[in-house]
């Protein structure tokens, strides 16, 4: 398939409803991983750019939380329409800014955003404080408050979905957001905000600045910013995390993970290979949930292992555009050459390849999805985020001994079990430390359920009527009904 010819963004930025440009800025390529074309330039935003970006969302927000819950929820709900209108487009362009199947983003990205601005915009009208009575007819009433400027940084494996996972809770409880995307995938965050503009949104509610960390470090420790919400790994999600503290903001981590699959002897093999596809696959193995330590019991280990292989080698990898292709290429050369390190990290450590593992040379990011097996829990595979397609398969004897073992991580992100045995699947949730568990599938994460981490995984959770919490404030205002009295 041709890439489309207009991938190019009308200019870097977008603040207080509209495109802005400073080519004074350090200028970057957006590079299509399908084949590593250069296909956009942007440019990183200067200090002024910055300024400018606060200046309109600071003076934009009162406004905006002045408004009712259910204006703000019309505006939010039309923008999800659409997003849903344009689903097709959209989709072709998250594919070009990050190199996944259409086949993939046409289901899950510019759609997953719209559910986000559907649900948000149903919750913005609901959002009341509450009323606590006193003695002698004194009563406390709470408002819910708006934070103010709130900055949303993303990652560059869901940049539609991460620009709305953020802000559809944030303008949906009154606030202003700056969205910096990553600068791997600067394209798809904009067309976000340009929706929200036709959609109704006042300038300056929600703008997109584009650069890298120093751009993102300038917004954070800016004193104009309420609140910060970071998707990111581990090691970015600390620098984020201190330098809110210092300034006293609310922050949302969402980080990377190790997640444990587990899958005894008694699950569906099917449903279960399926899932350790899907934890381990999709999206090229670039998803923060995935479940990429995947313990099997013992007594079906083999039969896993050969169906798993199977399936694995009916993959359709190819042009990323094509609807036909299945599984696209890695999000660029440099991720790509930490997955191969990784790789050769576990033939090293003794771990059996059991699939794949080798870079498929030609144009763009491509590589071959991999399964180790015999993987034992102190190897760096089996303790470290990867961020692409590489499976780790490690065998268990006893329910308690890997329930341990799963927990055995410094991340907490998510985890699954596969099991007919109900009640054991209930004590494997709840004996997970993570915030995101499944039972019997993975890595769905619909809008209506908390996503988010436990341990280094992160803090607080998106989505659900819990990101309201996150990206909104209780104030308690004490009434009395009595004279005020005083010891002299
Ligand atoms: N938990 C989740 O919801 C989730 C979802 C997707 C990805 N992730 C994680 O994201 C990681 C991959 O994404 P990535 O490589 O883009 O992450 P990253 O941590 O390198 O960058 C994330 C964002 O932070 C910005 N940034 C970097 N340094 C900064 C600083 N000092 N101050 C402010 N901003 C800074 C980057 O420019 C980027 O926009 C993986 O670890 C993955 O697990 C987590």
């Amino acid at each position: 398939m041709p890439l489309p010819k207009d991938t190019q963004p009308k200019a870097s930025h977008y603040i207080n409803g509209a495109y802005v440009e400073d080519t004074g800025g350090t200028p970057f390529d957006v590079i299509y991983p399908g084949t590593g074309e250069v296909i956009g330039k942007v440019h990183a935003a200067t200090p002024a750019v910055i300024d400018a970006a606060l200046e309109a969302a600071r003076a934009a927000q009162p406004a905006w939380a002045a408004m009712s819950g259910t204006e703000r929820g019309r505006i939010l709900r039309r923008a999800a329409d659409i997003i849903r209108e344009r689903n097709h487009e959209l989709s072709v362009l998250e594919t070009c800014d990050t190199g996944k199947p259409l086949s993939e983003t046409l289901v899950a990205d510019a759609t997953s955003a719209a559910d986000a601005l559907e649900y948000f915009g149903g919750l913005a009208g609901t959002l009341t404080g509450e009323h606590i009575q006193l003695p002698d007819g004194d009563f406390v009433y709470t408002r819910r408050e708006a934070l103010g400027v709130c900055v949303g940084l993303g990652a560059w494996n869901y940049p539609t979905q991460i620009a709305a996972w953020k802000g559809a809770p944030a303008l949906a409880c009154g606030n202003a957001m700056i969205f910096k995307p990553s600068e791997t995938t600067p394209l798809c965050a904009l067309k976000v905000a340009e929706i929200l503009t036709e959609a109704g949104a006042p300038p300056g509610i929600f703008n997109v600045v584009q650069g890298m960390g120093e751009v993102g470090s300038a917004l954070v420790t800016d004193p104009r910013v309420a609140k910060v919400s970071l998707t990111g790994s581990v090691p970015t999600g600390r620098k984020v995390y201190a330098a809110a503290a210092d300034g006293m903001k609310y922050v949302t981590m969402e980080l990377g993970g190790k997640s444990p699959l587990v899958i005894f002897d008694d699950a569906d093999l099917e449903s279960a290979v399926s899932a350790a596809i899907n934890g381990n696959f999709y999206s090229t193995g670039q998803i923060c949930s995935n479940g990429t330590r995947v313990f099997v019991q013992k007594g079906i280990k083999e039969k896993f292992l050969a169906r798993l292989a199977e399936r694995t080698a009916s993959a359709t990898l190819g042009d990323p555009l094509d609807e036909a292709t299945n599984l696209g290429p890695m999000v660029s050369a440099a991720q790509r050459e930490i997955v191969l390190r990784y790789i050769e990290t576990g033939k090293a450590e003794g771990a059996r390849m059991v699939f794949g593992g080798k870079a498929i040379e030609g144009d763009g990011f491509w590589i071959e999805p991999a399964i180790f097996a015999d993987v034992t829990d102190d190897m760096a595979i089996a303790r470290e985020e990867i961020f692409g397609p590489v499976m780790s398969v490690l065998d268990f004897d006893t329910e308690e001994e890997v329930l341990a073992r799963a927990n055995d991580t410094e991340f907490g992100l998510s985890a699954g079990v596969f099991t007919r045995d109900i009640t054991r699947a209930h004590r494997m949730a709840a004996g997970f430390r993570a915030g995101s568990t499944w039972i019997n599938t993975y890595n769905l994460t619909p809008v209506e359920a908390p996503f988010g981490g436990s341990k280094m995984s992160g803090v607080g959770r998106e989505n659900s009527r819990a990101a309201i919490e996150h990206f909104s404030e209780r104030k308690s205002v004490y009434v009395s009904m009595n004279p005020t009295e005083a010891p002299f």
